[in-house]
């Protein structure tokens, strides 16, 4: 078995529900295809399954039409309150054919991402964000709507 595998199953099992509000042990982040970093499982994940839970911190201030690495934080369009992420939540790329749904609990701040396909391990992550259709850096970005 990989080591990353056995190191994942070895984290799960024993991190599992253990009520840490911040829980990314199956997802790892590395260089993707676009000349950044995205996010990729670290081992298969069902479909239904958790893949990862965080907290977010809202930023007064900035301008998040024109700053694409902080989360929409309502469901207003357009949106004025934007939020940074914890864990590997920033790095997920989109995609029209995700893999996974990011649920938004803007009460609590905090979010939990779940697998919509089963996934392989060594599989991009992605989902399709929220704010892809209307925010400024991401309808200016062609390669987002491919
Ligand atoms: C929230 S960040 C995702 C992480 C980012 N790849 C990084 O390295 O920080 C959003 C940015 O990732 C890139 N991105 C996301 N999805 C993409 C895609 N399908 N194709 C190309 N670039 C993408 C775009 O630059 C976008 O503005």
């Amino acid at each position: 078995m990989p080591a990353v595998r056995q190191a994942c199953r070895r984290q799960f099992s024993s991190f599992k529900d253990n009520g840490s509000k911040i829980f990314c042990s199956k997802v790892i982040v590395k260089g993707d295809n676009h000349g950044g970093d995205g996010a990729f499982a670290a081992c298969d994940i069902k479909q239904g399954e958790l893949v990862e839970r965080g907290i977010v911190r809202r930023i007064p201030g900035l301008d998040g039409m024109k700053n694409p690495y902080v989360f929409t934080w309502s469901d207003d369009v357009p949106n004025h309150v934007w939020a940074i992420g914890s864990g590997c939540a920033t790095f997920y790329n989109t995609s029209y054919d995700p893999n996974t749904s990011m649920k938004r609990f803007f009460d609590e701040d905090r979010f939990e991402i779940f697998a919509i396909k089963d996934i392989k391990e060594g599989e991009e992550l992605t989902h399709t964000y929220k704010s892809k259709k209307w925010r400024t850096c991401f309808v200016d970005d062609e390669r987002l709507h491919k």
